[in-house]
């Protein structure tokens, strides 16, 4: 039994849901938040059966908004009294809202980071995990959706840039990527929507295939359980569950 204290965002549904649904069965205790009220109270009724009342919380949370996002997160160490793996999960696709999409995708991502190192160095049994959702596309390009694509890309850059990080390591702090080609989501219907190309996103997860989301949540638990997964990109797809490597400039 792990017995910590996550978070997750973004988990009314989808991987997050997954997500949340293996932590509680490791035997950690996790507050959830999502935009999404109506389907965040149903998900938290239907946990909080299987897993026990005080095991698992939801609290509405739009990531986007500063405010709310401190004051989600505080309100976890209120509860709890502390936060020892900080799941950024909650992600969109829409290329016609891609400032939105930064917005959430990455700039949500950043300040759920910043959030969670703040309390983790400040804590007094110190220490802590953060694992930041990208996507395989952030480790390669994919033309019909570019927006999305440097979200992915800056979430990795940021994550691996703060694992470099002295303070981190003096913290025991350690922040890693997971990077899941197609899972089987509602993310996957606002294909249809897309301006660069709808045919060929159908098209390409057709030929890359459609993942169930228990393949996602065992490469997830396996960086969970890996003692070396510091400023690490995990890839998950149909054929792949594999750190990706990097290829820095030697300097
Ligand atoms: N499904 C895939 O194919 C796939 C592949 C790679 C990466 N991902 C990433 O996985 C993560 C989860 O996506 P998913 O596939 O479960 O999609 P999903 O659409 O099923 O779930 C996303 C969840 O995030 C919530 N959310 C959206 N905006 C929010 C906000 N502003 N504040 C709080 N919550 C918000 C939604 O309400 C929803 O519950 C995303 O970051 C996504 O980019 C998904
Ligand atoms: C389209 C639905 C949203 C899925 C979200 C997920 O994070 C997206 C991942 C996108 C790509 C990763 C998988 C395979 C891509 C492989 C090739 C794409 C290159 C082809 C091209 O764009 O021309």
């Amino acid at each position: 039994m792990s017995g910590k204290v996550a978070v997750v965002t973004g988990a009314a549904r989808g991987l997050g849901r997954a997500f949340t649904e293996a932590l509680l069965k490791r035997g950690d205790k996790v507050c959830f938040c999502d935009v999404d009220v109506q389907q965040g109270k149903q998900t938290e009724n239907e946990l909080k059966k299987n897993f026990g009342d005080d095991n698992v919380q939801f609290l509405p949370c739009d990531v986007r908004k500063d405010e709310e996002f401190k004051d989600f997160f505080n309100r976890v160490i209120q509860k709890y009294n502390t936060v020892d793996i900080m799941v950024n999960n909650a992600g969109i696709m829409n290329e016609n809202q891609w400032r939105t999409t930064i917005d959430i995708n990455l700039t949500a991502v950043i300040h759920g980071s910043l959030l969670a190192m703040n309390h983790m160095k400040n804590k007094s049994t110190g220490g802590g995990l953060i694992v930041n959702v990208s996507s395989l596309a952030g480790v390669m390009p994919v033309s019909f959706c570019p927006a999305y694509t440097a979200s992915k890309h800056g979430v990795i850059a940021f994550s691996r840039s703060w694992a470099l990080h002295p303070e981190l390591k003096k913290n025991r702090i350690k922040i890693t990527c997971l990077c899941p080609s197609f899972a089987d989501t509602d993310i996957i219907k606002g294909t249809d929507d897309k301006v660069h190309g709808p045919k060929l996103a159908r098209m390409v997860m057709k030929q890359y295939g459609l993942m169930v989301t228990d393949r996602v949540t065992e490469a997830f638990l396996r960086v969970l359980d890996d003692a070396d997964n510091n400023g690490k990109a995990m890839m998950v797809t149909p054929k792949i569950m594999d750190y990706h490597t990097f290829h820095d400039p030697k300097l």
